[in-house]
């Protein structure tokens, strides 16, 4: 593992999700994050829509970002537009981007363990894991068998031990690491169902 010297305060969370709607399942994942990686902020990126999610069920990008505000209160996180902005729904196109305006800045991919059983199916997957550490936060329903999918397995020599995660912000990537944190079975699909009349 090697350390390069960390500068205070420039550690980035980047927590991508559809938040439609956003829940107390996200709240968890970006505080875990916070937390125990020791990151400065968790920059949610409220995306235009995932390009493997069907779009027609996705509430317009104002009201979620709306709502992830309101969810996501806390003096260190910042809810964004940015891919809407940047023009783009792929992830590595918009760590490379942020790398590019933002050089001073470490970047730290979050995501819940959901993502981490489907992520090779990202487009340029590898080029995020080669670009960024990334921190993946466990899910009900999600558990050992996440720990053997492709991007798992692909990294599996570079995976920190938990103990570890407050050094992942300044690891050189290819580093991850896999966090277990209190389950929170909520999911946006069962709080969509519940609001459809019938
Ligand atoms: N309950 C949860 N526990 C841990 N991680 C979660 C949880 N809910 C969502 N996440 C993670 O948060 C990010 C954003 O998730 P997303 O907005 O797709 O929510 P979701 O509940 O999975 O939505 P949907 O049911 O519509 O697929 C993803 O990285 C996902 O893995
Ligand atoms: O880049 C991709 O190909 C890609 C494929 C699937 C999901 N993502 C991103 O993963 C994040 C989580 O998506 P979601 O819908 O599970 O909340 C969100 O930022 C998506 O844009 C990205």
């Amino acid at each position: 593992m090697k350390l390069p010297h960390a500068e205070p305060g420039n550690r980035i969370g980047l927590f991508g999700g559809s938040f439609n709607p956003p829940h107390s399942g996200h709240r968890l994942v970006a505080e875990t994050a916070l937390k125990r990686l020791g990151l400065d902020q968790v920059w949610w990126l409220v995306t235009p829509g995932n390009p493997l999610k069907d779009p027609s069920a996705l509430a317009p990008l104002e009201m979620r970002i709306h709502r992830t505000s309101a969810l996501a209160d806390h003096p260190r996180m910042k809810v964004t537009a940015h891919e809407c902005l940047l023009g783009t729904p792929y992830t590595a196109r918009t760590i490379e981007m942020l790398q590019n305006r933002h050089p001073a800045l470490r970047f730290v991919w979050v995501m819940g363990a959901d993502n981490l059983a489907s992520f090779h199916r990202w487009q340029d997957w590898r080029s995020i894991v080669a670009r960024v550490p990334v921190a993946i936060v466990n899910r009900p329903g999600s558990g050992f068998a996440t720990l053997s999918s492709p991007m798992a397995q692909a990294f599996h020599a570079d995976r920190l031990a938990e103990e570890d995660a407050g050094l992942l912000p300044i690891c050189k990537p290819p580093a991850w690491v896999f966090l277990h944190a209190p389950l929170d079975p909520t999911s946006s699909t069962r709080l969509r169902q519940q609001d459809t009349p019938g």
